[in-house]
């Protein structure tokens, strides 16, 4: 599923109205229901008699906790609505679709008071005593840090927080829809329910962190509409992953299912090598071979007894020397992928070899750690080539930095990565004609071709050193056994964060990378039979 942002959602608005005369009072009511549907879901499946607080703001998003506070009283629930609008004469400054709405609400016998005349202490007691609070406030219309009475609102919830469940319209009132960025106060829901389409603001943090499950409703957008809409992202699910994955006939043998090259690990870091040789070998690869510094050979056949090792030449003790590159290079014929950069080291001398394997590799390669650092440091674009087509013609480049490898390669600092993974993401990819992985909470890939998605599936239990190694060997494994490098990197992400889910077994204190490792063959299992993503991994479902 995409998510879109605000003003593609707007213009899907306008062109329902516009094109097709879905009047906008039809999209409000049916947005309404859904919240009702949900909030009946959450009240454990009637309503009746239940005691219901609505925080209605004074835009369309308080329409539709309007219309909500409506329905659920339809159904018996004792509903009240907090209205959090500025005054204008007798009655308050709402939209045209929420004023209508609250018409009907007081006509149909509904209490709606102004939050403002409750005082604090009397709207605290009738929240805590809610069964169920409805965040109406804002939506997908607010700018900037809420103030005035939706900010008196906002923190009006927030004093209740954890106390009572919190059903989000649309948006936790005081996210931005469109980045996940939170400007002062911002409500914390135990479930979101939006419409046509996720927004991006749902699954980036830190508004991911306050949207809980996401239920996306369908109030009546034409489809055709949705479906031109441009994604923002799409976000990745079981299903679409379960279709990269290599089938595994029965007849295969070890050579069905590719040879990797797995060159990591230097005197102190040898731990980078086997962890990514271990998920290699894990991830489905037929045979794993793993380069190493030559006075370390000897010591790694034991961690890794189901990966060849390849001793490579030397420049300082236990660190690649410039000799390397030609032995690695040599291995290009018999093998199918290459991972490099997993614990070798800044050394210029194995920066040199790393680059000039970079450069010169033409089989599909997955370039992580240490070997973006060397790109960094002289410049990716010169050994990546993009402009000269080599990008183009390559079968597949796959970058996988963190966001301190990615401030590297941009030149740019950490906070401004993560102040707009998605773009950067992209600007890398295109700069560098490869699939970029930007790892960290959410992590996010990009194409050079533009396309973008966002991997929900991923715990705090992935937070832990050598993680990224796991996600490397994953990821070239898929290389190996023939997958493309996107669908490769798609596919890495999601079981990586799969594993790491399994390995923290609900906790993610203790977790360590070889656990991760551990559990990548379960999670490729599990995918292979189509089991079910756990909730917490796919927080945004379809409401049917
Ligand atoms: N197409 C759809 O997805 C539908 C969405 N619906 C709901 O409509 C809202 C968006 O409504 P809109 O009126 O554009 O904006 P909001 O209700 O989010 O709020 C705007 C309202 O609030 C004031 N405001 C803006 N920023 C702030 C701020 N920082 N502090 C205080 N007040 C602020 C502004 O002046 C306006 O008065 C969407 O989220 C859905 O819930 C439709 O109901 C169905 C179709
Ligand atoms: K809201």
């Amino acid at each position: 599923m995409k998510a879109i942002s605000v003003a593609s959602m707007q213009e899907v608005d306008r062109r329902a109205a516009a094109e097709y005369g879905v009047p906008s009072m039809v999209l409000m009511e049916n947005a309404g229901a859904a919240v009702a549907r949900v909030a009946s879901e959450m009240l454990g499946g009637s309503p009746a008699g239940r005691r219901v607080v609505v925080v209605a703001g004074p835009g369309n998003n308080g329409g539709d906790g309007l219309v909500a506070a409506r329905r659920l009283a339809n159904r018996g629930a004792r509903v009240r609505v907090l209205l959090a609008a500025e005054q204008a004469g007798d009655r308050p400054r709402l939209s045209p679709d929420a004023l209508a709405n609250y018409q009907i609400a007081t006509r149909s016998g509904i209490e709606v008071v102004a939050l403002a005349s409750l005082g604090e202490d009397r709207a605290g007691e009738l929240l805590a005593s809610a069964q169920l609070i409805i965040d109406a406030v804002l939506g997908t219309g607010a700018r900037g840090a809420p103030r005035g009475p939706a900010m008196a609102a906002i923190a009006a919830i927030e004093r209740v927080s954890g106390a009572v469940p919190v059903l989000a319209v649309d948006i936790p009132s005081g996210v931005d829809a469109d980045t996940g960025l939170v400007a002062g106060v911002a409500v914390r829901a135990t479930r979101t329910v939006t419409f046509g389409l996720p927004k991006p603001g749902q699954l980036l943090f830190p508004g991911a962190a306050l949207c809980g499950r996401i239920d996306v409703a369908e109030i009546g957008f034409p489809p055709a509409l949705l479906e031109q809409a441009p994604p923002a992202f799409e976000i990745l699910d079981a299903r679409s992953v379960r279709s990269f994955l290599p089938a595994r006939p029965s007849d295969a043998h070890k050579g069905t299912f590719g040879h990797l090259l797995v060159v990591a690990g230097s005197r102190g870091m040898a731990g980078a090598g086997v962890l990514a040789s271990r998920a290699a070998a894990a991830a489905g690869a037929g045979l794993v071979t793993w380069g190493l510094p030559r006075s370390l050979q000897d010591g790694a056949f034991g961690a890794v007894p189901e990966a060849l090792t390849a001793g490579l030449s030397e420049g300082e003790e236990g660190r690649l020397g410039p000799a390397s590159a030609g032995e690695i290079l040599a291995l290009q014929q018999s093998r199918d992928a290459l991972v490099i950069g997993p614990g070798l080291g800044t050394h210029p001398l194995t920066r040199q070899a790393v680059l000039s394997v970079v450069g010169n590799w033409q089989k599909p390669l997955v370039v992580d750690a240490d070997a973006l650092n060397a790109l960094a440091a002289e410049g990716a674009e010169r050994w990546l080539r993009p402009d000269a087509g080599a990008a183009a013609n390559h079968p597949g480049r796959i970058l996988t930095p963190h966001p301190g490898e990615m401030a590297r390669l941009l030149g740019k600092t950490v906070g401004q990565i993560q102040e707009d993974r998605v773009t950067h993401a992209l600007e890398a990819a295109r700069r560098f004609g490869a699939v970029v992985v930007l790892k960290g909470a959410r992590t996010v890939v990009a194409a050079p071709d533009g396309r973008l998605w966002l991997n929900p599936a991923a715990s705090a239990a992935l937070a832990t050193g050598g993680s990224g190694d796991v996600l490397a060997g994953i990821a070239g494994s898929l290389l190996a056994q023939g997958v493309g490098a996107v669908e490769a990197a798609l596919a890495a992400v999601y079981v990586h964060g799969l594993a790491g889910w399994m390995a923290a077994e609900g906790g993610s204190v203790g977790v360590t990378a070889a656990g991760i490792a551990a559990r990548v063959g379960e999670a490729m299992r599990g995918l292979m039979r189509g089991e079910p993503a756990p909730e917490d991994l796919e927080p945004v479902r379809v409401l049917e």
